[in-house]
Parts: C-alpha cells; structure tokens; sequence
C-alpha cells in the first residue's frame, strides 16, 4: 500500500501517543501523520492539505460528540472519519455511523490489529465508492454526449426516475419531475398512444426483447417533441412478473423533422413527376432505366415494371439507338445536352426535343443521366407548312401567291394551271388554308387516277344498288367537302358527261347521287387545276367550253420551277426538312453553294416534284450526310436541255459519274421529257419515246417517278 496521510484529531496527548504507537506496530503499511487538537486546527489542516483518512476523537476542546464529527464533514465530507471514542455510548455509535463514520472504535478497547483494519476498510470502503461514482459519471458523460436520457421505472409501485438529461428533453428541470406511468401517458400524442402502448405491452408479456418505439411526447411548454423510447425489464419478481424496466431517452425531433422535409420534397417531385407531359426517363451510367414517368410509359407503349431495368436499346431502332449511345457517353462525361432528333417508337417516325443532363451523387461523381424529352414532331410539320411560300424572292411566284391570297378571300371557283409538278396541289392547299374554310375539311381527287366507270360515283356518291357492287349507299367526294374545299386535279381527264353535271353543281351548288333522284345541296368549294391547255381541249372539243369559262373566271397560274429558280435555296431547305422527317435522319445534311447554284442552273423540267425526287434520291446517296453534286447527279460535265421541241445532252470527259449513273439521269431526263410534253398523259409520253406504257411505267417506277404521277 502507498504512503497513507492520517489526521489525527486528538486533544488528549496520552491518547494521541497511544494512537501513534498503534499505528507504527502496523507493518507493510507506512503513515504520514498530522496532528490535531480541535475542531478548528483540524479543519484548517484539512483546508490545506488532502487526508486518506480522519481518526477522531468525539470529545475536543471546542465541539462534543456528534457535533465534531459534523464538523469534521463540513469541510470535506469525502475522507473517511473512524471515530475513536472513549465513551461506549451506542446511540452516539449508531449516530456516527449514520451520518457516514466508516468505524466506531473504543479507545480502550482497540490495539493496532483492530486499528490498521479499520483504516484500511475505510480507505478501501472509499475508494470503492470513488471508482462507482466515477463510472455512474462516465454513464451520465456518455449518455449526455449521445443526448441520450435514461429512465428507470418501478412497475409495481409505478415510480420513476428520469435523469436530467431526459427532464431536460421533455423541458423540465430534475426538480420538477416525478414520471409515472399515467403522466407518460397523458404526454403521448393521441395519435401515437395505441402503436406506443401495444410495443410496451408485447415486451412485458415477453414476446419481444426490448421494447422501442418513436413517438410524439409534450414537453412543459405544451410543444410536440420526437423521442425515441427504449428499455427492457431488468427485474421480475419470483412469480416471474416484471417488476422494473429501465432505459434510454433520445430526442429524434430533428431527424423526424429533416425526414418530413426529405417526405415533403419527395412527394413534390414526384407530383411533377407523375403530372408533366414530357417524356423523362432517369438511367444508370449502364443505359439501364432506373425510373420513367407515366408519359414516358405511354411514349413507349409499356408500363414501368416492363421498362426499368432495361435500355433504350431494347425500344429503338438500332439507328436510332446509336445516336442516343453518342449524346449519353458526352452526357456521362459531364455534359448536358439539348438536341433534336428524330426516332422511330412502335412503327411511328417521332421528332424529340432532348435535354440530358448528367445525375450526379454527393460527391460529384456522375451515376446516370437525366433525360426530358417532348415530341416535337407537330412543331416540325408546321415548320414545312405551306405558309413558308410567302417567302419565296421570285417575282412570278410572288404574283401568283397574290392572286391566290385574294382568291382565298371569296368563294368562287378558282382554275390553277402549270406544269405537272409545279406544285398546283400544294396551291390549292395554300388558298385553302387561307380561306374561311381552314377549319374544314380538304380533300382533292386526281380525275386522271380514277376508272372513268366509277369517277361519277366518287365524285356525287351513288345510292345502294345504284349499280352491280354499290351494296350500300356513298357519299362521294362532293359531300364529305361539305364546308371544305375539294381539287379537282386534272379535270381535263373528266369525261364530257360528268363535266357537264359538275357545270350543274357549280351553278345550282345541287346535284344527284349515281341511282338517286333526290337533289342534294353542298356548300363545298370546288378547286379546279391542269397541266393540260384547256383552250385547245375546247377547241379539239374535248372539253365543254361552257365549264371552261365557268372556271376560268379566276384563273391562277404556278410558274414552272426553272422560271422562278431564285425560290430554289428556300425550297430545298424547304424540302430537306420534309425529307428529313419522312426519311428518319437525325440531322439535316449540309448543302453547299455550289450545289444550289448547280441545283439553281439545273432545267426543271419535272418542277418541284423533281427536285424533290433529285433531293430525296441525293439523301439516299449521301446517308444523310453532306450532299455532294455525284449526289444529285446534275454534275456540270453532263448537261441537259430542252428547248421545248429538241432534246439534246452533252458530255465531257474524263466522267465524275460511273457509266450506268449517267445512263440513269439520262433516262430520267429523257422520261420527264416526254412527260412534259405529253402534257403528262402517260400514253402520249410512251409514245414520243417509242417504249409501250408498261416499260414506261416500269421505268418510272424505278427512276422514283411514279408516285405523284399517277
Ligand atoms: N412550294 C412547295 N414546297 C414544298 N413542296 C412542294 C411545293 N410545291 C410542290 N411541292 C411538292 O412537289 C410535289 C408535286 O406537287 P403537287 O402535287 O402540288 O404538284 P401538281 O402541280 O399538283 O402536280 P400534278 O399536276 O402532277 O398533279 C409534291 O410532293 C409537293 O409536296
């Protein structure tokens, strides 16, 4: 044992001898002795030095009995005191000890043997109870760096016990509490208290091993607090009963409150989410989905379940994909994106406005990619509406868009000549949707396309069994007009009887289904267009000069396409537009100069329909790509021209294009040719070239002429 400092608290200097005598036969231990004769030397040694341990005598010269061991603690009630007394007086005795005397010796009854055991009890005694105060300081230190309370609760006499950190959660000082069941009960939010009390009751009756549960308590304030409450059943009496639980406190209110905020801004995303019209897919760095919003469930034709976790891939076309896999690895590397591209989903061809933007985690590293998509594909078609003709620079086509403006105005009957391919139906669409009637149907019937047996029926409807095969009644072209306008395109190729029942129509606006007697009146506007010479059908009297002058009354003619070439740059971008769209390329290809002025020098004979085709052909050539003149095929070593009656081409040499390219824009030349100057009878034009009118229409069909020629 180490050194131990004694104070000796004596004013019999015989006793105090003995005393020290005592202490020096105790072997193995040293002392360090201080001696004292009163109350008040005493305790200015203890004010001024530490002390193992206090002997004391109950009868000094300035305090008697109990009193000097009161004393004594005033100053530091920690050192243990065994009281030397030479009165054997039991009630003092039990007094000391009460009061916190470690012994009660008597002096003339202790030796050294009984003297060294009590002081060292008293310092053991001490230290013991140092090292546990210690430890419950350590308990409490931890509890409170956890800002945790603890609780103990006495089940049998519903006594509790809340440390000051756990009175201090609920806003009261230590002071002011006295837990009991009832009272937690009452604090509890009425909404919780069924979920709170069942957890408690399943851990009493011993079917959980803790019991746990976070609910809403009122503090003093009447204010709501989040604990989270957790303890166990330390005790159970004989029968098993429980009969004590202790625990922790822990105050959860900014967790919970950090949790609603995450809840509330969670369920505000998701509204937007779930509500917003553009498409957004959200995917992982694997392409995979990881979430698509219903819009984008309806884009791609499939719920959630079947589309998360797999890729774009497994939606799009595999050119349509490769061009998602480009923008998504620039995304991946920290780019966000806006792009416009077209793709095909569920066999329609769709335009999409992308913005992508990279998903990044807390620490900046990108995980996936955000992608709001809106189908532009209406925006586009608007882009390449009709009304972009005003723009057109040149002079003849500036006169005719006037005349058709005016035109739109009033209801009469407008005549629209030109070429074939000039663009007559695309005019008549034009006066259309400048007309009061825009909001009404359009239609437009090709008299040249339909057999001359049933043209009467398609145009005025028939009744049922108004022939073999009409089993029920139609309404024909003229009807479903009603409101609306109708082209008659090619109404030269009208026979003479039907040309006069239209003359009918147009002056009594009433006409007569095929098989019907009754008179059927139509508001329906009536376009008439041809690329034929109406005057000399009407001289050669195959056309009723009556119903010429009807229709020429508002006469508007479409140059032909190399009269008006400064309208070609706008044109083709016009038509790559279109193109664009119908053909599925992402983007659109680059036109230089050069090739507008080739395009603009080049001799239209096949009008716009031709620079279309010439375009369409060049895209499919090109990939999409950049256009080069091999493309067109219009290269300046070969040129073309037609003076109206001769034909003629010539060639220099060494070729750009390959033999068999020549011979296929020579054959295009050569069919349009005849075209023009059959006036686009199919027959006339086999003629002139001397093939029959299958090969014409084979070569037509190869050449890429035939669709709009029928
Ligand atoms: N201004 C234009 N802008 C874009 N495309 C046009 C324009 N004019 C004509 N086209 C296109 O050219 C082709 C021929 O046009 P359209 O059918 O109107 O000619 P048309 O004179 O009626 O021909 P036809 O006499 O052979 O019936 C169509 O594909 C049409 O879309």
């Amino acid at each position: 044992m180490d050194l131990i400092r004694v104070l000796i608290v004596e004013d019999n200097p015989v006793d105090a001898l003995f005393l020290k005598e005592a202490l020096r036969e105790i072997t193995n231990t040293k002392f360090s002795l201080t001696h004292a004769e009163t109350i008040e030397s005493a305790q200015k040694c203890l004010e001024e030095e530490t002390f193992d341990v206090i002997t004391l005598d109950l009868g000094l010269p300035d305090a008697q009995g109990i009193e000097t061991f009161l004393e004594i603690k005033k100053v530091n009630p920690d050192i243990p005191v065994v009281v030397l007394s030479g009165l054997d007086d039991e009630t003092v005795a039990i007094q000391s000890v009460r009061e916190g005397a470690q012994d009660y010796l008597l002096k003339d009854k202790y030796d050294g043997y009984l003297l060294s055991r009590s002081i060292a009890f008293a310092i053991e005694r001490k230290q013991a109870e140092k090292a546990l105060r210690r430890a419950q300081q350590r308990f409490e230190l931890a509890l409170t760096g956890a800002d945790l309370g603890w609780w103990d609760w006495n089940i049998k006499t519903d006594e509790g016990v809340l440390n000051e950190q756990g009175a201090r959660i609920l806003g009261f000082r230590l002071d002011e509490i006295a837990p009991s069941r009832e009272k937690w009960r009452k604090c509890v939010h009425p909404d919780d208290e069924p979920s709170v009390l069942a957890a408690l009751n399943r851990h009493m009756e011993g079917s959980t091993a803790a019991f746990e549960s976070e609910h809403r308590l009122r503090t003093k304030n009447r204010e709501w607090v989040w604990i989270l409450l957790r303890g166990k059943v330390v005790e159970w009496d004989s029968e098993g009963h429980p009969v004590r639980m202790a625990g922790t406190i822990m105050d959860i209110t900014a967790n919970k409150t950090a949790q609603e905020a995450i809840r509330q801004s969670e369920q505000r995303f998701r509204a937007i989410f779930e509500a917003a019209e553009d498409y957004i897919f959200l995917n992982d760095r694997s392409s995979k989905y990881i979430d698509v919003n219903p819009a984008a469930e309806r884009f791609l034709g499939a719920p959630a379940s079947k589309i998360i976790g797999k890729t774009y891939k497994d939606f799009l076309h595999p050119e349509d994909a490769a061009y998602i896999r480009d923008v998504d690895s620039r995304v991946l590397k920290g780019e966000s994106i806006q792009s416009e591209h077209t793709a095909r989903i569920n066999g329609a061809m769709v335009t999409l406005s992308d913005t992508k933007v990279p998903l990044k985690d807390d620490s900046g590293q990108v995980i996936g990619i955000l992608t709001i998509a809106r189908d532009i594909t209406d925006l586009n078609r608007i882009k390449i509406s009709p009304d972009t003709m005003e723009e057109y620079p040149s002079k003849a086509m500036q006169a005719t868009l006037k005349k058709a403006l005016i035109a739109a105005k009033t209801n009469i009957t407008i005549l629209l000549t030109g070429e074939s391919g000039s663009g007559k139906d695309h005019l008549a669409q034009y006066v259309h949707r400048h007309s009061l009637r825009a909001g009404s149907s359009y239609f437009s019937i090709n008299c040249a396309a339909i057999a001359p047996n049933l043209a009467e029926s398609e145009l005025f409807g028939h009744e049922k069994g108004a022939f073999t095969g009409a089993a029920a009644r139609k309404r024909g072209m003229l009807e479903l007009a009603e409101g609306g306008t109708l082209l008659l395109n090619e109404i030269g190729e009208l026979s003479l009887p039907l040309q006069s029942k239209l003359l009918t129509f147009l002056d009594t606006k009433k006409f007569t289904r095929v098989g019907g007697e009754k008179e059927i009146s139509v508001d329906a506007r009536l376009i008439a267009a041809t690329n034929r010479d109406l005057e000399k059908e009407v001289a050669e009297g195959r056309f009723r000069q009556d119903l010429f002058y009807r229709l020429n009354v508002m006469r508007i003619e479409i140059p032909p396409l190399r009269e008006r070439s400064e309208d070609i740059p706008l044109l083709v971008e016009q038509l790559l537009v279109k193109l664009g769209v119908e053909m599925q390329l992402h983007e659109r290809p680059l036109i230089s100069p050069q090739i507008l002025n080739a395009l603009k020098k080049y001799q239209w004979s096949g009008n716009v329909r031709e620079l279309r085709n010439v375009l369409e052909r060049a895209l499919m050539l090109s990939d999409g790509r950049t256009l080069t003149l091999a493309h067109l095929g219009l290269q300046d070593d070969m040129q073309f021209s037609s003076d109206g009656n001769k034909t003629s081409f010539s060639i220099s040499f060494p070729t750009e294009q390959s033999l068999n390219e020549i011979t296929h824009d020579l054959k295009r030349f050569m069919v349009n040719e005849a075209l023009r100057h059959s006036g686009g009878s199919r027959v006339g034009a086999a003629k002139l070239l001397r093939i029959s009118r299958y090969s014409l229409k084979h070569y037509m069909n190869k050449l890429g002429l035939d669709d709009d020629m029928e």
